[in-house]
């Protein structure tokens, strides 16, 4: 089916514009003034903001080994309510995909049942254990995205150093979850005030930084681009920063609960709600996220959407897993509670989700163009709307954000010209 969504407001370099998209078989075919129907279903977007669809290049699928966390058809399904069309999916799964054979069944079950584009991880090491790295060459070509082995942080240089020597041959990058793990002293929150206070152990910032201090000159030396994963620490911002300027090829994302939360905003030491890994740090390292993201040192935004189980999260803060949802939250919450409270522009925000990641991994997205996928969001600037957990497609109801309102909800998400979600029709 082709469709012509009518009246809506893009964005014409800075400025808001009414236009009507026409879809013809997938692509975007015209954008203009007043589109003639040309026997195409229309979609009234009288109102509604549209812009590329929504990119998450870190998000936890569960599937396989952890299906009653998520799956990849449920993961996907909240990924198109929260207005994206391609996320990428990370490798800490059981089995891991570390081998090619393995990677094959993950495309497949992706084109089998996902609900929008998403780009597999492979894993750096085989099992995610830092031992032995696994065969690049033949995971690229089963379909891998990049190589990371997030949920861990590689420990040694050595390995790190060959990893990246290996990506960069094959012109893929190295994706990091920087963690020392000799400097987490078991800890389940950030080593700072509300360690202190609650008296739970705190992870230190250097147990993230050292990692991005040793990774950037890794990535200098082997020529490879070095993408850090969920950055959370001033310590951590300014070594990109200063990278960034020796023109080192690093480049990094922050989650939308290091930018609106510190660790003084956790209620009480039993939400395990506000346990997630890296910790909500200070208010002094939520403030360089920030600046961070302005001034170019941070390049977007992903959720490091983290589904668990309920009873896995009823363990108490220092037994519960690390981790958080984001999917269905991560526009709304940070146009209403960061755009809106003058942050930064929307148009700013918006580029953070789409052509910011996209421009990052050289992906076919995440702009609206004529002759582009269409894949495109349409967002309710107005409507407003309490964060209620019941309501997610999402098998994860771990967020600290039940009871926000806000504004900002996708109403319609187009993936490839195809509607994938819309307001009203949950089950699309
Ligand atoms: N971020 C988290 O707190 N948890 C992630 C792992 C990870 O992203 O490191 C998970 O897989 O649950
Ligand atoms: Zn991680
Ligand atoms: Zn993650």
């Amino acid at each position: 089916m082709n469709w012509l969504i009518k009246n809506g407001k893009v964005f014409e370099n800075e400025e808001m514009v009414h236009k009507d998209i026409r879809i013809k078989d997938g692509w975007i075919a015209e954008i203009g003034d007043q589109l003639e129907n040309q026997g195409e279903k229309e979609f009234d977007a009288t109102g509604l903001l549209v812009t590329p669809g929504f990119v998450d290049l870190h998000i936890h699928l569960r599937e396989p080994g952890g299906e009653y966390k998520e799956t990849i058809e449920s993961g996907t399904a909240a990924a198109a309510k929260g207005g994206f069309t391609t996320v990428a999916s990370m490798p800490n799964t059981n089995p891991v995909p570390d081998n090619a054979g393995q990677m094959e069944w993950l495309t497949n079950r992706i084109k089998e049942t996902a609900h929008v584009k998403v780009l597999p991880y492979a894993a750096i090491t085989e099992g995610l254990q830092g031992e032995n790295l696994v065969n690049f060459k033949a995971l690229k070509e089963a379909g891998a995205f990049a190589f990371t082995d997030d949920g861990v942080g590689v420990q040694t240089a050595a390995k790190m150093y060959e990893a990246m020597q290996k990506a960069s041959e094959l012109d893929m990058a190295i994706v990091a979850h920087c963690e020392d793990n000799s400097l987490i002293y078991g800890g389940a929150v950030h080593e700072g005030e509300f360690s202190k206070k609650s008296g739970l152990q705190g992870i230190p910032s250097i147990c993230e930084s050292v990692h991005i201090a040793r990774d950037v000159l890794l990535a200098e030396a082997a020529d490879c681009h070095y993408h850090v994963c969920h950055i959370s620490t001033k310590e951590s911002v300014r070594t990109v920063r200063d990278a960034k300027r020796a023109g080192i090829k690093v480049t990094a994302e922050v989650s939308p609960h290091h930018l609106l939360l510190s660790d003084e905003d956790i209620p009480n030491a039993d939400d395990t709600n506000y346990k997630m890994n890296p910790p909500l740090r200070s208010k002094d390292d939520r403030q360089a996220l920030i600046e961070g993201l302005l001034d170019g040192t941070i390049d977007f935004i992903a959720t490091d959407h983290a589904p668990h189980a309920k009873d896995e999260k009823a363990r108490g803060m220092i037994e519960s897993p690390f981790g958080i949802v984001g999917l269905e939250t991560a526009f709304p919450l940070l146009y209403t509670h960061f755009a809106e409270k003058g942050y930064c522009t929307l148009k700013q925000l918006v580029d953070w989700f789409t052509a910011a990641p996209s421009k990052t991994f050289n992906l076919d997205c995440g702009t609206l163009d004529i002759g582009k996928p269409a894949d495109i969001t349409l967002i309710d600037l107005k409507k407003e709307q309490t964060i209620n957990p019941n309501q997610f497609l999402s098998k994860g109801k771990n967020t600290p954000f039940a009871g926000w309102a806000c504004k900002g909800w996708p109403a319609a998400t187009f993936v490839n010209g195809k509607l994938k979600w819309s307001e009203g029709r949950d089950d699309e």
